[in-house]
This record gives C-alpha cells, sequence and structure tokens, in this order.
C-alpha cells in the first residue's frame, strides 16, 4: 500500500511492533506532521477562494484590535487620572467641561473598538462554520470517489478498513485545524503588536514570559502525540466496536438477533471491549490533566513575578498609573495569547498527525487501472474471450481459488459455470469483469489482453448480476436503473427491463409503484420477499443491455413457476450477446450452449448437456444426484 512520506510509513510500521499504544513519537516527527497542513490548505482554499480570503482578512484587522484597545484603555486611565487633579486644584469639575470633552472621544473610541471585536470575531465564526460545511462535504465526495475507484481487493484487506475508517474520521471537524492554524496566525499578530509595546517599556518581560511557558508547551506536545498513538493502534478494536453497535441495532440483523438471543452475547462483548478502550483513555487523560495543572502553574508563577516587577515600578514613579494599566494589561493578554498559541500548535501538530491518514488514503493507487495507452473495446465482440493458463490467489491466501484456466468464451454464446460450492464459479467471474487480474496467464478479449483496454470501457461492455446482488434502499425505478445509471430518467426503458425480467407486477403492486422506495431503512420503505428482491436485480440485467451478460445464481430465489418464465425469456435476454451463467439447478444449467465444470479451481470438463451426459464423468454424477432428488 502506498503511503505519503516517512510519517507514515513509521506510523503503519508503528502499528505492527511490539511496542505499546502508547510509545513517544519523535519531536520531529511531531514537526513533520505539520507538513501536512500545506495540502489541507490547498484542499480548503479549493472548497471556496472567495470563503478564505474573507476569513483572513477579518482576521487580519481582528489581530490588531487588542494592543488598539489596551493603548486607548491606557490613553483612558491617564486622562483620567489628570483631570481628577486638575478638578481638585479648582474644587471642582464644572469649569472643565472642555477636558471632560477628550475622555468622552476616548471612551467612545473604546467602544467602538469593542462594538468592532464583537462583529468581526462573529464574522469569522461564520466564516469557519460556512468553509468546515463546505469542506466536509467536498472531503466525502472524494473520499467515496477514491474509494470507489480502489481495487475489489482492497475492500477484502481487514488493514484497509482500518485505513478507510480513519480516514473517514478525518471528514468532518478538519476545518476546526485550519481555524485553528489562522487563529494562531490572528494570535501571533497581536502577540507582536503587544509586544512591540512591551518592549518599548521592558524588553525583559518578554524574556521571563516565554522561559514561563516553554514547560507547558512541552507537556502539551507530549500527551498529544500519545493521544494520537493510543488513538491509531485502537482503530481495529474502534471497527470492532461500531461493528458490534451495527449488528446489535439495524435491520439487517435484528431478526436473527432476536431469534438466537444474541442480545446479551453482543452487548456484553462491546462492553468488555468499549471498557478496555475507556481504561485506555483514562489513565492518559489522568496523567495528561495532573502534568498539565503542574506546567501551567509555572506559567501563572511567572506571570505574578513580572506583574510585581510592574506594580513597584510604578510605586517608585517610573511608570504612569495608564502605563501599569497598558503593561499588565498587555502581559496578561500576552500571556494567555502565547498559552493558547502553544496549546493550539502541539493541538495543531497533533491533529496534523491525523490528516495523515486521510491523506495516505488519498495516495493508495488501484492496481487494476486504465493502461496509458488503453485499447477500445471492440464492438460488437468478434472472437471472444480466452483464458489461458490462468490462475488466481486471493490477496493474503497461500491457495490457488483457480489454476490452470484455459477454455474459450465464444462470442454470442451461452456458457454455464457448474461445480460445487467453493469451485471457483464466482472467481472466475470476477477475473473476467477485470475485478482483479490473474497471479498467472492471462484472459484475452479478440486476442488481447483485458489490461490492454480502458477499464471504464470494459466495465461498461460487462454486466454482472451477482448472488449476493446488492438491496438498494432506493425507489423501484432506481432499483432497476443502477444496472445503467446514466439512463435513469428512462423511464419506458426501466419499464421494459422490469417487465421482462417479470419485476413488472411486484413493482405495480405497490403503493407508489415505480416511486416506492424499497427496503425499510427509511420510513416510507417498503421490504420486498427475496424472490420479488431477485425480479427486480434481474431486471437491471436487462436495463444493462451489455455485450457480455454474466448472471450468477439469477434464480435462486425463484419459485417454479417464475424460473421457468425467466428461463422463456432467458434466449431473448441473451440474444445477440454473449452470457455466462452460474447455477446449481440442472434446468438453468441446460439453457446454456456449453458448459464448463469446474472441480477445485480447475476445468475439469467443457462440453453441451448432451455431450456431458454421454461422457458419465462429474456432471453426469451431479446430474443424476440433482434428479434423483425430484424423483
Ligand atoms: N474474498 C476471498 N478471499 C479469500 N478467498 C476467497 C475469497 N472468495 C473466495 N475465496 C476462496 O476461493 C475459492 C473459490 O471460491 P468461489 O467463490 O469462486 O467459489 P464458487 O464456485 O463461486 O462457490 P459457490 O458455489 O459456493 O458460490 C474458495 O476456496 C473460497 O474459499
Amino acid at each position: 500500500m502506498a503511503t505519503r512520506n516517512g510519517t507514515a510509513r513509521k506510523t503503519a510500521k508503528r502499528k505492527g511492533s511490539s511496542r505499546g499504544p502508547a510509545e513517544d513519537l519523535s519531536f520531529r516527527e511531531r514537526l513533520g506532521a505539520l507538513s501536512n497542513l500545506p495540502p489541507l490548505f490547498r484542499l480548503v482554499w479549493a472548497t471556496s477562494p472567495g470563503l478564505v480570503t474573507a476569513n483572513l482578512a477579518l482576521r487580519l484587522v481582528r489581530s490588531l484590535v487588542p494592543v488598539a484597545m489596551l493603548y486607548v484603555g491606557k490613553l483612558v486611565v491617564d486622562e483620567v487620572v489628570r483631570v481628577a487633579a486638575t478638578a481638585a486644584d479648582l474644587g471642582g469639575l464644572s469649569a472643565w467641561g472642555g477636558a471632560l470633552e477628550g475622555l468622552a472621544w476616548l471612551l467612545a473610541a473604546e467602544l467602538g473598538l469593542a462594538v468592532l471585536s464583537d462583529v468581526l470575531g462573529r464574522a469569522t465564526a461564520l466564516c469557519d462554520s460556512l468553509l468546515g460545511d463546505l469542506f466536509t462535504n467536498e472531503t466525502s465526495v472524494r473520499l467515496m470517489r477514491h474509494a470507489a475507484a480502489l481495487d475489489l481487493a482492497h475492500f477484502e484487506n481487514a488493514d484497509f478498513y482500518d485505513q478507510l475508517e480513519r480516514a473517514r474520521r478525518q471528514t468532518t471537524g478538519r476545518m476546526v485545524l485550519l481555524s485553528q492554524v489562522f487563529g494562531q496566525a490572528e494570535s501571533l499578530i497581536t502577540v507582536a503588536s503587544l509586544g512591540v509595546g512591551l518592549a518599548v517599556y521592558q524588553p525583559w518581560l518578554l524574556v521571563l514570559l516565554a522561559v514561563a511557558l516553554v514547560p507547558a508547551f512541552l507537556g502539551e506536545a507530549h500527551f498529544n502525540a500519545q493521544s494520537y498513538s493510543l488513538a491509531y493502534s485502537w482503530t481495529p478494536e474502534r471497527r470492532e466496536l461500531d461493528y458490534l453497535r451495527y449488528v446489535g441495532a439495524s435491520d439487517d440483523t435484528a431478526k436473527e438477533v432476536k431469534v438466537f438471543g444474541l442480545n446479551d452475547y453482543l452487548a456484553e462483548r462491546y462492553r468488555t471491549l468499549a471498557d478496555r478502550y475507556y481504561l485506555a483513555n483514562r489513565s492518559l487523560a489522568v496523567r495528561r490533566a495532573g502534568w498539565g495543572g503542574l506546567l501551567s502553574a509555572v506559567g501563572t508563577l511567572g506571570y505574578y513575578a513580572a506583574y510585581a516587577v510592574i506594580v513597584y515600578r510604578t510605586a517608585a514613579g517610573a511608570f504612569t498609573i495608564g502605563d501599569l494599566t497598558f503593561l499588565a494589561g498587555s502581559f496578561g493578554r500576552m500571556r494567555s495569547l502565547l498559552e493558547g498559541l502553544l496549546a493550539s500548535f502541539s493541538d495543531v501538530s497533533g491533529r496534523a498527525l491525523y490528516l495523515e491518514d486521510l491523506f495516505s488514503f488519498f495516495e493508495i493507487e488501484p492496481a487494476v487501472a486504465t493502461p496509458p495507452n488503453a485499447v477500445p473495446v471492440p464492438d460488437p465482440i468478434a472472437e471472444g474471450f480466452a483464458f489461458e493458463g490462468v490462475g488466481f490467489r486471493y490477496p493474503g491466501s497461500e491457495v490457488w481459488a483457480v489454476r490452470d484456466l484455459t477454455f474459450t468464451l465464444r462470442a454470442g454464446e451461452a456458457l454455464a459455470l457448474v461445480g460445487e460450492n467453493g469451485a471457483g464459479k464466482t472467481t472466475l467471474v470476477k477475473l473476467l469483469a477485470r475485478l482483479y487480474d490473474p497471479d498467472e496467464g492471462r484472459i484475452l478479449l479478440d486476442g488481447r489482453d483485458l489490461r490492454d483496454y480502458d477499464l471504464d470501457e470494459l466495465r461498461s461492455a460487462i454486466g454482472v448480476i451477482f448472488q449476493d446482488f446488492v438491496r438498494y434502499h432506493l425507489t423501484a425505478s432506481e432499483n432497476i436503473a443502477v444496472g445503467r445509471i446514466a439512463e435513469r430518467g428512462d423511464r419506458p426503458r426501466i419499464e421494459t427491463s422490469a417487465e421482462r425480467s417479470l419485476a413488472d407486477a411486484v413493482i405495480e403492486s405497490l403503493p407508489e409503484g415505480y416511486d416506492q422506495t424499497l427496503g425499510k431503512r427509511f420510513s416510507a420503505g417498503v421490504d420486498l420477499s427475496g424472490g420479488q428482491w431477485q425480479k427486480v436485480a434481474l431486471g437491471r440485467a436487462y436495463m444493462r443491455d451489455a455485450q457480455l451478460l454474466i448472471l450468477d445464481e439469477p434464480t435462486a430465489a425463484l419459485d417454479a413457476r417464475a424460473e421457468y418464465e425467466v428461463f422463456e425469456r432467458f434466449k431473448d435476454l441473451t440474444e445477440g450477446k454473449t452470457a455466462v451463467l452460474i447455477s446449481h439447478r440442472f434446468s438453468t444449467v441446460r439453457m446454456a450452449d456449453r458448459i464448463l465444470v469446474l472441480d477445485g479451481g480447475r476445468v475439469e470438463e467443457v462440453g453441451t448437456h448432451e455431450e456431458l451426459l454421454r461422457a458419465g464423468r462429474r456432471y453426469a454424477e451431479l446430474f443424476e444426484l440433482q434428479a434423483q432428488g425430484y424423483r
């Protein structure tokens, strides 16, 4: 699996290592994670350049408000002191209306700044939340698109699922990270402006401030990295928790969970696992709170030391009372800003570590893909398909699912695949549809390797109705239209497909006909029986109208009459097309032009129904077994 950079590889390696979950990350790794911020910024920028610009402009103005307010505050105090002294000299204020006017202006300026700060704050928050929503939508769509482009093999791999899960968690709330970064930039400008003010009076106060805050910062950074390690190493368990929650409370499983009485077992298993996670988290949270409190006390000590110095110097006459308020205010403000800045810096680097999961997910490349100089898929297919010594092992499996497959599937012929459970029928079909590529040998289409063709075109030329077809909780018409989703607006085509697969009677009996939502997930949904669902799924084959049609157990759930009727129409479905039919029912198998018998992933025999019966080998044996069952 391709990963993004050193940090990703290291984190991936850590997972499998024997070191404990709360192990540390080096400071460099933490800093390295910050390299995820520019790509994040580019993603957010692409979401809405206008909102990002507005956000930054608002923050820039807002960052200068605090120093302006403190300075006006200082002027107010100095002015009050001056006016009060003069008034005392003259025995009253009344004669000094002119002096009060200056004070009034200053107060008005301070009020104006306070209102401005509030308005800017709200406008920034608005920009942040709008951007956050847009960003979540964008990233979720990208994630879905990317996941769909990946190989089927990825989806059968538990590590991939963990990675997908971690990436999925990153689609929401990532804007918080960018707001934090923007907020940090804003705080930095404010700190710089306050720093200039402080430096004018007492430069060494700045040094004191920095020294007092470093321990708290390092503590934060350390615990952030530990939290990440913990969350990372617990991904499989968190996935199991989600799975248990799903099995324990979902429409798909409710029936079986009830009749087998699994509820207590599932709840108990959930609790045991959830408690372990809670305990691991708790011990970290407690240590974090303890150390955090101690280290921030050091910062507070620094602040009061500085405050004492300023008070002493004011008393000694070196500063005015206005200076005192300005300095104490600036210092206090800077301390909380710096503290927030440092804490959020380590928080940012912590969150940036999580971003690694999102970006490294986006960088996984599918192995089954269109080659650079792809050839167009022939239409119509002239010769057909040829398997030449094809062998395939599922990823991570030592056993060959199919091996030495050599046979042809001629254009226009209907070929049935027969074999016992696990013989390799579905695997053969997955190879034909290029859901996987062979590990050995090759599959040719009109004399060229399947891998030379454009993948989208190839998939478009093939229609597969799997045994475990999906029951989409969408409308009846959409459930048929998924066969050729681009034509979903073509109602006559959908209705004709339904008619040919015998789904029309089912759909017409629904309260809302073709617009009826199927399945139980949504309140308006109506569920169908297994056979009714199969008729709907079969409608997709007619809708697809592909050059190569593959039907995996198309009639397994149909009653005898429906099966008979479907086969009456089978010729018409496969007319002029190449078809592959998988079935355990010999009544179905007989419809095919030729039959390929698989055993243990190898071709055992090929021929017409009559030829194979005459040969008296496995096909004849299986046929006889089934025929006996009917007698
Ligand atoms: N996703 C998978 N990962 C690993 N092994 C698999 C996977 N799918 C199938 N296999 C293995 O590959 C072999 C062939 O399976 P396949 O599903 O092709 O059989 P089949 O003939 O379609 O069986 P059935 O009649 O039960 O549908 C089996 O030994 C099976 O255990």
